[in-house]
């Protein structure tokens, strides 16, 4: 079984949302990206975003963008990171969805690059300029070798592409929460709640909201309404802040951040309760 669905059934038992810290995949090195992960999961996250970095991203903002040129600039590529992933898989099951423009997987072809990163160890796939209409090759190709490609939503999307998109998407919908790029802000729009609604009428898989969420407490309302919760640019943002700190002091600092997120998420009480006996 894909573990994607195997973590949302667990989640499902459990009764949480789950969260889904989103980085750059070298920045800004592969082996901060390695550890990070590690620390990721050890603080309660549940599922790994791990972005490709692209030369022309779409739709991310300033902290994304600035991610990217880091990795790039230290001229990572995509071999490396399949290579992290493989070696990942002997220290951790945690699953971790790709994202990745269309225009590196259309490089190698659609069924090279969905078999690439099932052997490395990927789980899913979100492709953000891949139109859904123009692509079924990719949903077959991945249905077949059970890797999930993962679709988006946004407020803007109309009825008809949202049918279409419930009925494609696999392991989660991404939901996204605003209008316009990446990055963290301070108020999340008022229509979340009903365009979930909506959506959880045309379907049962999870439901994952991303872009804009960068606190606990705007992670704790979105956990309340949905499967899971995304956050990127706010975590992104600490790698860049603790840039200065040795290695291990960083990798400390952005998992205890995310730490925070988790508790907000899932509303857990904020000292871990001791049972006796
Ligand atoms: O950064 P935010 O606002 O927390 O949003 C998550 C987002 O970064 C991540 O999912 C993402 C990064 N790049 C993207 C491009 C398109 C859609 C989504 C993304």
């Amino acid at each position: 079984m894909n573990r994607i669905d195997k973590k949302f059934e667990e989640l499902k038992r459990k009764k949480e949302p789950a969260f889904i810290p989103f980085i750059t995949a070298g920045d800004p090195d592969i082996e901060t990206t390695e550890d990070l992960i590690l620390a990721f999961e050890k603080k309660g996250a549940d599922i790994i975003e791990l972005g490709v970095p692209f030369s022309d991203p779409i739709a991310d903002g300033p902290v994304i963008q600035a991610s990217y040129h880091r990795a790039l600039g230290k001229g990572v590529k995509v071999a490396q990171i399949f290579d992290m992933i493989s070696r990942l898989r002997s220290k951790t099951q945690i699953p971790v969805v790709g994202m990745i423009s269309y225009s590196i997987v259309y490089k190698f072809g659609s069924k090279a690059f969905v078999e690439m990163a099932l052997k490395a160890g990927f789980d899913g796939l979100t492709i953000p300029d891949l139109p859904i209409e123009e692509n079924e090759e990719i949903f077959e190709i991945s249905s077949k070798n059970d890797l999930k490609i993962v679709c988006f939503v946004a407020p803007t999307t109309t009825n008809q592409r949202m049918n279409l998109i419930t009925q494609r998407t696999q392991g989660f919908l991404y939901y996204i929460s605003v209008v316009g790029i990446t990055g963290a802000r301070d108020m999340l729009p008022d229509d979340i709640v009903q365009n979930i609604n909506k959506l959880k009428q045309l379907t049962s898989i999870p439901i994952v909201v991303g872009f804009g969420v960068s606190t606990a407490k705007q992670a704790s309302m979105v956990g309340k309404i949905a499967e899971g919760v995304i956050v990127g640019s706010a975590i992104v943002r600490e790698i860049e802040k603790y840039e200065h700190e040795l290695h291990e002091k960083r990798i400390e600092n952005v998992g205890n951040f995310v730490e925070e997120l988790v508790i907000g998420t899932k509303n857990l009480p904020k000292t871990p309760l001791v049972s006796i006996g």
